[in-house]
């Protein structure tokens, strides 16, 4: 758009020499605001700031760690509309975002500014964008996407000579439909396995830095359920399961909807055929009559780790194992996560020696490895790096 290549383009083949009339602008230097600093949004970044350009970018739900990490400055939306030369859109359609640059927010763009489209036609109010290209104040748009896909042959939009229109190519290369059709694969036998489906439409959304926060407590949640109901004698009687998360970060930091649905899957799935999920948990639980009840508590800890421990409950029930249940008749199990990544055994043969692997997240200190290599059953002792 800004080179006016697709003009000058139909202008040569159709046989002129029009050197003066497709002068363009320079990317160099020009301030780009991105509206909706996502997974799009945060790479159109990347490339301009390679082109040199001063890139800024209003999300309300973005992080600004990220966006710094680009070397991105998060503005508000004012901001944005008053002080960049383009404006590129990457945020999705919803009730919010619907006919976002509409009139008002035109009316507050420099004059001249340049516009590209290749989130969801509906972000643009297109008659209001006519307007403010018919007046000037847009001086060149750059659309792959409509309000009503494919436009009327007679939108005023398309046919406008400032504007550059593509039938919603963004993610039309070989490369990126074989990434799509790899990617639903993976989704669709990760879901089938039993893993988390980070991107199901009917799931309840967990971010991707959350989910790899959580990704330990998501396991652990699961086999305190399995482990909680297997000291329940004759599993099917149970109504109640209350679980406590204790943790030293604000209680409405914890969003625990994947925690619960884990801790159901791991109750529910030893004590019937079942396949619970992320998407049914709550309602198998309900069907089968058990009520998951949550607390969070507060205590001392560190604000680095999500959870200090997770504690699972089931009431009035009998146990299997007596000293695993209490006078009111409560099953309690508690988890933490430690912080020893793996630990492996293996040996040579019964009451021969063995060899064990213990992963760790932190370097040892030289005073722990001496430690480790005095204690007197460790024959050999080594530290590798990975
Ligand atoms: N033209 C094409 O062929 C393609 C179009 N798209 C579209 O591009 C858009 C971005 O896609 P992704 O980056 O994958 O999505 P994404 O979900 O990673 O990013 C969208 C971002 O918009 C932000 N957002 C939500 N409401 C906002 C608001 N009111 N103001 C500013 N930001 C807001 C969200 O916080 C999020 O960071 C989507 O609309 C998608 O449908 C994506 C791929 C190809
Ligand atoms: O991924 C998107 O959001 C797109 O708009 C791509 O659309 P397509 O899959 O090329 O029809």
């Amino acid at each position: 758009m800004a080179r006016n290549v697709a003009q000058a383009d139909a202008s040569l083949k159709a046989g002129k020499w029009a050197r003066t009339k497709y002068v363009g602008v320079s990317l160099v230097g020009k301030t780009l605001a991105i509206l909706g600093f996502g997974k799009v949004g945060s790479e159109v970044a990347r490339r301009a700031k390679g082109l040199g350009m001063h890139v800024i970018a209003h999300d309300p739900y973005a992080s600004a760690d990220r966006a710094r990490a680009i070397g991105v400055d998060l503005v508000s939306m004012e901001e944005a509309m008053t002080t960049a030369d383009f404006i590129s859109l990457h945020m999705p359609l919803t009730p919010s975002t619907n006919k976002m640059l509409n009139d008002e927010a035109f009316a507050k763009m420099k004059k001249g500014v340049r516009i590209i489209n290749v989130a969801r036609g509906g972000v643009i109010d297109e008659d209001a964008l006519v307007r403010a290209l018919d007046a000037g104040i847009v001086a060149q748009a750059a659309l792959d996407v409509f309000t009503k896909e494919p436009p009327a042959a007679d939108s005023k939009l398309v046919l406008h000579e400032n504007v550059t229109v593509t039938p919603h190519l963004g993610a039309s290369t070989v490369e990126a439909q074989e990434g799509v059709a790899i990617e639903i694969a993976e989704a669709v036998t990760g879901a089938l396995k039993g893993e988390l489906a980070a991107s199901a439409v009917n799931a309840p959304m967990v971010p991707a830095e959350v989910l790899s926060e959580l990704a330990p407590y998501v396991m652990l949640a699961e086999k305190l359920g399995r482990l909680a109901v297997q000291l329940v004698a004759g599993g099917g009687g149970i109504k109640s399961v209350k679980v406590t998360y204790a943790s030293a970060r604000a209680p409405d930091d914890l969003d625990t909807r994947l925690l619960r649905a884990m801790i159901t899957k791991g109750v529910i799935e030893p004590i019937s055929d079942v396949f619970v999920n992320l998407v049914n948990a709550d309602f198998t639980a309900k069907q089968r009559g058990i009520r998951v009840s949550e607390e969070k508590i507060v205590m001392d800890g560190s604000p680095e780790t999500p959870l200090e421990y997770i504690q699972v409950q089931i009431a009035n029930v009998e146990s299997k194992f007596p000293s695993a249940i209490c006078d009111s008749g409560l099953v309690t199990v508690e988890g933490r996560v430690k912080d020893v990544s793996f630990m492996s055994v293996g040996r040579i043969a019964p009451r021969k020696t063995a060899i064990m692997a213990i992963g760790v997240d932190e370097e040892p200190s030289k005073a722990t490895l001496t430690k480790i290599g005095e204690i007197p059953a460790i024959e050999e002792f080594v530290f590798l790096k990975l």
